[in-house]
């Protein structure tokens, strides 16, 4: 039997403001052991549906269960199990690494030996007498994880924590995060509205926007959609001609040329054939993976 989801809503729907709803009948399912990318463009709902996750706001309509109880009934258990970084922690910049995990220790009544244990986890086990101030936004953003995983968590929300990152930076997290999800069993809960910047991390997407879910599944479905949607581009000696020919392949004219949906390469044969019959040169035939990013920006552009 498969295991349940370690998150799981129901109809979640909120709203800020009488009369603006921000989000609509959210359903989301992350299961046990994944890293579930939850993408959205700005405004899209993302820190409010994680801030209900987390008790933050209170839950207006729907349910919330997290490992497998209701968040509402079994909030103080839940969250003990339970660490987020959902809006920048405030870190003492004259403080060390170290004095930082200090500070907070007490919260969360974690051991001193877990402060070794995190620091090692994050990669800042050498940053010796060097404060906080000093440090690259890729070490604070990771000493702010630190915070989040002194209780030791089975569970980590993590609110766009790659937003601000050079791509050094985001290369360090995303290799702290898969490590967190293998060594030490993590389930993760990652929002971003790039979809390129946790794509090589995630098990699972959640696509969110304008407070409503457009896709949820494992990253191996939403490629095969992707898949689905190749296009194949084409440049002849008459694109407009083109396009009438090849009008049951749904052909749109753009300034690269015009470009057609096609199953497989003998179709692109046959493509080929019918314009060179229909007294067309053609110039160029190029499939065209639409890469996961232009999914995600045709699944939000037709509900826009
Ligand atoms: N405290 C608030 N009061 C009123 N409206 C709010 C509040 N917080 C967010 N909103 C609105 O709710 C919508 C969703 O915002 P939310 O912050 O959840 O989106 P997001 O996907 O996390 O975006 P971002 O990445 O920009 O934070 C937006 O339209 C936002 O303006």
């Amino acid at each position: 039997m498969q295991a349940p989801p370690v998150i799981r809503t129901t109809g979640l729907s909120y709203h800020y403001a009488r009369g603006v709803q921000t989000l609509f009948d959210i359903n989301l399912e992350v299961p046990r052991g994944s890293i579930y990318g939850f993408l959205g463009p700005n405004g899209s709902g993302k820190t409010t549906t994680l801030s209900l996750l987390l008790g933050l706001l209170n839950k207006q309509q729907g349910d919330i269960e997290i490992f497998g109880q209701h968040l509402l009934q079994n909030r103080e258990a839940i969250l003990s199990r339970t660490g987020s970084l959902i809006e920048s922690p405030s870190l003492y910049g004259h403080l060390t690494a170290r004095e930082n995990l200090e500070v907070y220790r007490a919260t969360y009544g974690a051991s001193k030996t877990r402060i070794d244990e995190v620091l090692g986890i994050v990669g800042l086990d050498d940053t010796g007498n060097k404060v906080v101030k000093k440090f690259s936004l890729g070490m604070k953003q990771r000493l702010s994880i630190a915070l989040a995983l002194l209780p030791a968590p089975e569970l980590l929300i993590l609110d766009e924590p790659a937003n601000g990152l050079d791509p050094a930076g985001i290369i360090e997290l995303r290799a702290l995060i898969k490590r967190l999800n293998r060594d030490h069993g993590m389930t993760i809960l990652i929002s971003s509205h790039l979809l390129g910047e946790i794509e090589r991390m995630v098990s699972h997407i959640g696509i969110i926007y304008k407070g409503k879910m457009l896709f949820q599944g494992p990253l191996a479905e939403l490629q095969g959609l992707q898949r689905q949607r190749a296009r194949l581009l084409l440049r002849t000696s008459d694109n407009e001609a083109a396009c009438r020919i090849l009008r049951e392949h749904a052909p749109e004219l753009g300034e690269e040329g015009l470009s057609v949906v096609y199953d497989d390469t003998e179709q692109v044969a046959r493509i080929n054939r019918r314009l060179t019959e229909g007294g067309l040169d053609v110039y160029l035939l190029h499939p065209k993976e639409s890469d996961l990013e232009q999914l995600f920006i045709d699944l939000t552009s037709e509900h826009a």
